[in-house]
């Protein structure tokens, strides 16, 4: 049975959209939603067949049928990751403002949908901190981050407050904010049991709390993006006039294309009109969003990482430099990283982030960073299942291409049967992606996918 809108909901929309769009607007949202996927091109380049290109999107695709994805070896691989059509926008932000590719941190990550994006944004060039205050939660993003693979983010696990002593210090703070969830009403029906005039307004005094700390993490000329995927103003506009009284920002205006059918909204405020961007699902294909850009002044505050001189923490450890590029050499990895040991296993980031990390060590707790990429027993390594799924070579190890049953067993943590395989370490792959390690002893087979993580379904 289909759960009708909250009668205050609708009068607000009509309020906001008038009878006649009204109309169009409820009939959308009782319709069912377009799949679409972003593909991860460190990983995979080529377009998903029976698929459509999403226009604002670079990697993302509609797809004509959803699928199985948990019965999609590739979706394991971080070939792609599956986000509605909407929130991609965040795609064409990035690139229409040619944002510097420097320190970003995604303040409400999980599930890491939005995090995934910038990560793929950002490539070797930059770094980002993925940020989500719920542990569990934290755990799947720490977990798509690792399939993603890309090395170049820090998982954490913090509420805004802990960023207070990072004042200035992130050239681009991506907000995409705790929300009434007005937009999901479509995918997710049970929102509409949990919407009140009162829950808009918790919403939005919650967004504030969020908002007063991010405002201040922005460095000079940096950007700070806010978005829900709610319709209200409350939970949108009247936040851009709550940013702009409490914080100096310039406003930033987004190019559109009119066939993309996206409302821009103007908030006028003392410093200027500022910009919004408004997704209904009546006009696009996509669930409901809203996303406002701004641009902190060339000479606000930033805050350099500074030098950490004897680095110490109560549990990493650093690695010279000399022994880091050891590593590096030994593992055919480009001359560029710097390890960090944890519970005896080596973590791998670019040396050019070095400073920063260290310096967001010393406030943040820390899920995952770089690339685990495993301990060293004598003179081999354990390789971690971090590394296999992480674009960073693995040189001297046999490799597998497993057919799609096998593929499938080896995610169920079930031993594949693969004739004459080789005795020792073997990265297993799919059409040539890595899904992880198994060991062959000879007498009988240790599969390395981690419990947590494997797939329960039967086909
Ligand atoms: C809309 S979701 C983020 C979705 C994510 N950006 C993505 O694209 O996959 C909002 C997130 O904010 C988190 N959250 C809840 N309360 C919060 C708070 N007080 N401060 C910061 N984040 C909060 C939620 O746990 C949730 O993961």
């Amino acid at each position: 049975m289909s759960i009708s809108l909250p009668s205050d909901f609708q009068s607000r929309m009509k309020t906001q959209l008038g009878e006649t769009e009204y109309e169009l607007f409820e009939k959308a949202i009782n319709q069912d939603s377009k799949t679409s996927i972003r593909t991860n091109p460190d990983k995979s380049s080529q377009a998903p067949e029976d698929s459509e290109q999403i226009p604002w999107a670079q990697n993302g695709y509609f797809l004509n049928e959803r699928p199985s994805f948990t019965l999609d070896p590739s979706f394991h691989a971080g070939a792609y990751y599956v986000q509605e059509a909407s929130s991609m926008f965040i795609d064409h932000i990035l690139r229409s403002l040619q944002v510097p590719k420097e320190l970003f941190l995604d303040l409400s990550a999980a599930p890491g949908g939005k995090s995934t994006l910038l990560s793929s944004y950002l490539g070797k060039d930059g770094f980002l901190v993925a940020n989500e205050v719920i542990q569990s939660r934290a755990q799947i993003l720490k977990e798509n981050i690792i399939k993603w693979g890309l090395g170049n983010t820090l998982v954490s696990n913090n509420d805004p407050e802990h960023f207070e002593p990072l004042e200035g210090f992130f050239d681009l703070v991506l907000v995409d904010a705790p929300c009434s969830g007005e937009g999901m009403f479509r995918k997710d029906p049970q929102a509409r049991n949990e919407w009140s005039p009162d829950h808009v307004t918790l919403c939005a005094s919650r967004q504030k709390r969020i908002m007063d700390r991010a405002g201040s993490l922005v460095a000079a000329s940096g950007y700070l993006i806010y978005s829900t995927c709610t319709f209200n103003e409350q939970e949108n506009e009247e936040m851009i006039e709550f940013l702009t009284s409490e914080f100096s920002y310039k406003p930033v205006r987004i190019p559109l294309d009119p066939n993309w059918n996206i409302r821009e909204t103007q908030v006028e405020t003392e410093d200027g009109t500022f910009y919004g961007y408004r997704f209904y699902p009546h006009l696009v294909d996509g669930e409901g969003f809203f996303v406002t850009v701004m641009q902190r002044p060339d000479d606000a505050y930033i805050l350099p990482p500074g030098k950490i001189k004897d680095y110490k923490h109560p549990f990493l450890k650093e690695v010279s430099p000399k022994d880091s590029n050891s590593i590096d050499e030994e593992l055919g990895f480009p001359l560029s990283g710097q390890y960090y040991q944890l519970n005896d296993s080596y973590f791998r980031i670019e040396s050019e982030w070095k400073a920063y990390f260290e310096k967001l060590t010393q406030h943040l707790s820390i899920r995952y960073f770089g690339v685990e990429i495993g301990k060293k027993q004598k003179n081999d390594w354990i390789p971690s299942h971090e590394w296999a799924l992480s674009t960073l070579p693995k040189n001297g190890f046999q490799v597998v291409n497993l057919e799609k049953d096998q593929a499938l067993e080896f995610l169920r943590k079930n031993d594949p049967v693969i004739e004459n395989m080789p005795t020792g370490w073997i990265m297993v792959t799919y059409n040539s992606l890595p899904l992880g390690w198994i060991k062959n002893l000879g007498n009988r087979i240790n599969n390395y996918y981690p419990k947590e993580w494997r797939i329960r379904i039967q086909d």
